[in-house]
């Protein structure tokens, strides 16, 4: 190491926010599940094995199910067509019955999509469109029972148009919409059954096999769209991480401190630029491989360190970044001193072998040196640069705060 710690001002006392970040245990909150927010037994119930994958999947999973205004338009004109029909049939109150559930779920269906409120109001979403399903099944049924040779034409197609519809939109959900092709299929069973027109019981027979098809399609595509997020969700952790240290790389950084500006222009954060003194002697000394062993063991040491709110990212060979939202110039300096103790302390790599190497900060804070997060990232380098050449093994700060 080059310059011992003395050239930074003395180390203060931890902070909350260091002794948090020295305590992983009490460190941050969980972030609450995203998805539906029913019962977990009930979310178990409805979502089986996917209550295993992370929320963040299960959310765009649950968002493939959200309406499309064109299908519901076909779907109530079809549901208008053939009620009127029977009512015309049968003079009974019962398809305006049908036809007032399927109105009242019309834009309960929508609720919310496309809003902040989507995912707040999906539950309604789901009630009004297994409320509607059941109406269209039963209706259906009762419509075939009239034994009017157009509806027993025309129900039939509008219960199987359905299911398929379900099938299609319904694979985040397949044990529900297993369950909806099971009641509708029974209904339309039942309705076929019980039909007065002769002959139908024989066609009836050959609603389980239907039923049968519609489930494996249904198993299908749900296991192709799960495939296909898991995927897209690996692809985008591997380009967002560093394989080696297992921490978010540099893009993973920018990003994070893209959405801290986002939140507002009196965002306090800082950013500390840090390199490793000393690391490439280790690499001659010991080989490549003792260099990534120590480098994995510094990033846990760093996020050991951390709260859980604050990042730190590896951004280069040795070069790491550390993002601490909220931290004002003491608490950075803080955070700073400890990391820098933390490094200096001995490493003992997997063949035993023990090293050591210090740690140099340039500390940059938003407001105080700048609001842009490529103008700080900067700033930070500079003021590591000058750590640097004081020696190594301190931090300095920029800008406004920076001592030499
Ligand atoms: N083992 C290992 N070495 C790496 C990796 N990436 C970069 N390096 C090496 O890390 C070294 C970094 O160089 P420097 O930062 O100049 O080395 P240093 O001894 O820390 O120099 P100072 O910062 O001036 O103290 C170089 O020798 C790189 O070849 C990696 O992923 N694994």
């Amino acid at each position: 190491m080059g310059v011992p710690l003395h050239d930074c001002p003395p180390a203060a006392p931890p902070t909350p926010t260091a002794a948090a970040a020295a305590d992983p245990a009490s460190a941050g909150t969980a972030v609450p599940a995203a998805g539906l927010r029913v019962g977990p037994r009930l979310r178990r119930l409805l979502q089986g094995p996917l209550a295993d994958e992370s929320a963040e999947l299960r959310q765009v999973l649950w968002r493939t199910l959200d309406e499309v205004p064109a299908l519901q338009a076909f779907e109530l004109l079809w549901t208008v067509v053939v009620a009127l029909m029977a009512w015309r049939a049968s003079g009974a109150d019962w398809p305006l019955a049908w036809l007032a559930i399927e109105a009242a779920c019309l834009p309960l269906r929508g609720r919310g999509v496309g809003s902040a409120r989507a995912e707040a109001w999906r539950p309604l979403r789901m009630t009004a469109n297994v409320l509607r399903l059941l109406a269209m099944g039963l209706g259906a049924m009762a419509a075939l029972w009239l034994g009017d040779l157009a509806l027993t034409a025309l129900a039939p197609v509008l219960v199987v148009g359905m299911l398929a519809v379900v099938v299609a939109r319904w694979a985040a959900l397949p044990r529900l919409a297993a369950a909806v092709v099971l009641v509708d299929g029974a209904l339309l069973w039942a309705g076929l059954a019980g039909s007065p027109l002769p002959g139908l019981l024989g066609p009836s027979c050959m609603i389980p096999a239907g039923a049968a098809a519609f489930w494996l399609l249904l198993h299908h595509n749900h296991r192709m769209l799960l495939q296909l997020l898991q995927l897209q969700f690996e692809n985008r952790r591997l380009s967002l991480q560093d394989p080696l240290t297992g921490l978010p790389n540099r893009r993973e950084f920018t990003e994070r401190l893209a959405r801290l500006r986002e939140a507002g222009q009196s965002t306090r954060f800082a950013v500390l630029c840090m390199d490793l003194d000393g690391f490439k002697r280790v690499n001659d000394q010991h080989g490549h491989d003792a260099g990534d062993q120590l480098l994995a063991q510094v990033a846990q040491r760093f996020r050991g360190l951390l709260r859980q709110q604050d990042a730190v990212c590896r951004v280069g060979g040795d070069e790491f970044v550390v993002l601490l939202p909220g931290a004002e110039a003491t608490v950075a300096t803080q955070v700073a001193q400890r990391l820098l103790q933390e490094v200096a302390r001995p490493f003992t790599l997997r063949d035993g072998v023990t090293v050591q190497v210090g740690l140099s900060v340039g500390i940059a804070l938003c407001p105080g040196d700048g609001q842009d997060g490529a103008h700080l990232l900067r700033e930070a380098d500079a003021a590591l640069y000058r750590a640097k050449r004081a020696g190594k093994g301190c931090w300095r700060h920029a800008g406004a705060l920076a001592a030499d």
